[in-house]
Parts: structure tokens; sequence; C-alpha cells
């Protein structure tokens, strides 16, 4: 069955996500990508041939909209790279997204090695 994978990076941290997406593209290839609109585009400069569902900017709304799918059951993961020196204006959306992560006990990585350690978990194996 295929998942819905959730990916965000913080500016800094694109290029990480994008690497690692590159990867494991045979692995993530198999279910459906969502990401913010400038992680998203990134991925998409990447990794053309990728179908990714962008939702809004994060700063615009995105990490709500995340943070809405997961509310409503549409997630089942999220690759979130944020980068721990770099203050956000968003702060609270981001907080609020990992606040939903947290309610739902969604699988998540927010760094490159956790998310190769969920990667190599099996889960998206499934
Ligand atoms: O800000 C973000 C996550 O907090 C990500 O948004 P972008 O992908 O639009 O940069």
């Amino acid at each position: 069955m295929a998942l819905t994978i959730g990916m965000i990076a913080h500016d800094r941290k694109k290029p990480d996500l994008a690497a690692w997406a590159e990867a494991h593209l045979d692995l993530i290839a198999r279910h459906k990508v969502v990401a913010t609109a400038t992680t998203g585009s990134v991925l998409q400069r990447t990794l053309p041939d990728l179908p990714i569902k962008l939702v809004k900017s994060g700063p615009l709304g995105g990490d709500q909209q995340i943070g809405a799918m997961i509310a409503q059951g549409e997630l089942d993961v999220l690759l979130f790279f944020p980068d721990p020196l770099e203050a956000q204006p968003h702060d609270v959306d981001v907080k609020a997204l990992l606040r939903l992560v947290l309610v739902y006990d969604i699988p998540a990585a927010f760094s490159p090695r956790t998310a190769t350690e969920l990667a190599r978990s099996g889960l998206f194996a499934r």
C-alpha cells in the first residue's frame, strides 16, 4: 500500500533532503510525496520524474497544511529537516506541526541519518 510521505526542509537543509531523496529514490518512488512549496521545487529540480504534490510554502501556511493532513489521517510519514541554527519567522507553525507529529504518533525523521534509519526499518518497503 502506498504511503503518503511529507517532505519539508528549511532552506539550508534543502540540499540534504534532496540528496537523501535522490539516494533513496527507489524506496520513495513507490509512495506519494507531498512537500511544502519551496522544498518541493528543490526536490523537483533534483528528481524531475518524481510526482510531488505541493502545498504552500512553510511560512505561508504550508506547515499548517501538512499538520492538517496529519490530523485528518492523510499523512503516514514525515521527513522534516529543520535548521537548528537559524530562527524561523513561522516558528509557531513549526512547533504546531511537531506537536501534531507527537499527538498522532507519526513516524518522522528530522535529519538525514534518522531518515536513513527509518528507511532501514522497512517502513518504506511496504
Ligand atoms: O518553512 C518550511 C518549514 O518550516 C518549509 O517551507 P518551504 O519548503 O516553502 O521553504
